[in-house]
């Protein structure tokens, strides 16, 4: 901003950092599935560490950072270094004076079950829950709740993996559930394969939202609305098609959707997974924000950012390759 333009600029009523698919592993570079974008598995904690930097400097200083999920690569499983790569990731957040609130993708699932996930620092769930309003979360073991980190304004973390095959025991009903679901929609014998799919988002590596939680969604939204708050949803998933390419959404994308659709309150939704990142205005006007992920970032740029939210938008602040981007509500 010119001078005059940003000494008029009122203080931002919050400001956090967002940073999307670490996907951490001390490994050599490798690629994705189609061999066509590098995957860069230990410099993304030189990355990491590089926003922390940043973040750590900024003033006023960031009320919580966001990580959207997939902060390690599942290729750390495979060699019983889980453990110890999130720790690094962890220890680099933990240089951050503030709360680091973490979804929970598909990667995390490849490294850990849901009960390791809900006892490591990945659990960001604030403890106590809050006094008044809403459930704290919906019911069972759902990585979702919501904070109020300024009046007037709610962030809500939604749980994109509640459904899905990955991290449940497979005995479990809601394995058996999950799985079923998936089935139904992915004839494929590789169920990681979108090939032919008519609802190209039923793959292995995606999960969709349990009606319990969209439940809760609703509940919290009608809370907001009556409250006159706005609110910024989020999740590993993107949830709109225009803001995703077709594969990477959430199995029922459409039921989040109309959770949304059916309050006022709701200004912003931000996710992960898909790494080239996506954006779009939605049609009730909610704005949807897929960040790019750090793993497919090359060493000498990065990609993180700080958004700050006033009355009346939010501005994200891009650093490497993500850009600034104004979104009035
Ligand atoms: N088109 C596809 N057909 C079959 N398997 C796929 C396809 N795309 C991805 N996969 C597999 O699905 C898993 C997740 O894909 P990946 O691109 O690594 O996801 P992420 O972006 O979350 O890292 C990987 O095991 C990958 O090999």
């Amino acid at each position: 901003l010119p001078a005059p333009a940003a000494a008029m600029e009122a203080a931002p009523l919050v400001s956090f950092g967002v940073v999307a698919d670490i996907q951490y592993a001390d490994e050599e570079d490798g690629c994705d599935f189609w061999g066509r974008r590098r995957r860069y598995y230990r410099h993304s904690l030189r990355l990491l560490r590089a926003a922390v930097e940043v973040w750590a400097a900024e003033q006023p200083p960031l009320a919580f950072v966001v990580q959207l999920g997939d902060c390690i690569d599942g290729v750390n499983a495979r060699r019983g270094a889980a453990e110890g790569a999130l720790e690094r990731v962890l220890a680099a957040l933990r240089r951050l004076p503030v709360p680091v609130h973490h979804a929970w993708g598909n990667h995390e699932l490849y490294n850990f079950c849901r009960d390791r996930l809900a006892s490591s620092g990945l659990n960001s769930r604030p403890a106590p829950a809050p006094a008044a309003g809403p459930p704290a979360g919906p019911p069972g073991d759902c990585h979702a709740y919501h904070f109020s980190p300024a009046p007037r304004l709610r962030f809500v973390l939604l749980d994109g993996y509640d459904l899905s095959v990955l991290g449940r025991d497979p005995a479990s009903p809601s394995h058996r559930e999950s799985l079923r679901r998936l089935r139904e929609r992915n004839p494929n014998e590789n169920l990681n394969s979108p090939a032919g799919l008519k609802e190209p988002q039923f793959v292995e590596f995606n999960g969709g939202f349990s009606q319990t939680q969209l439940d809760w969604f609703d509940e919290v939204l009608k809370f907001s609305d009556e409250n006159q708050e706005k609110v910024v949803a989020m999740g590993h998933l993107p949830i709109h098609p225009d803001a995703s390419d077709k594969v990477c959404l959430a199995w029922n994308y459409e039921d989040a959707l109309s959770v949304i659709h059916s309050h006022q309150c709701v200004v912003c939704f931000l996710a992960g997974h898909l790494h080239d990142g996506g954006y779009c205005l939605d049609s009730h006007g909610v704005h949807h924000l897929t960040l790019e992920g750090i793993i497919e970032t090359p060493p000498e740029s990065n990609a993180f950012g700080t958004i700050y939210v006033y009355d009346d938008k939010m501005v994200l602040k891009g650093r490497g390759r993500i850009s600034d981007r104004v979104m009035y509500f």
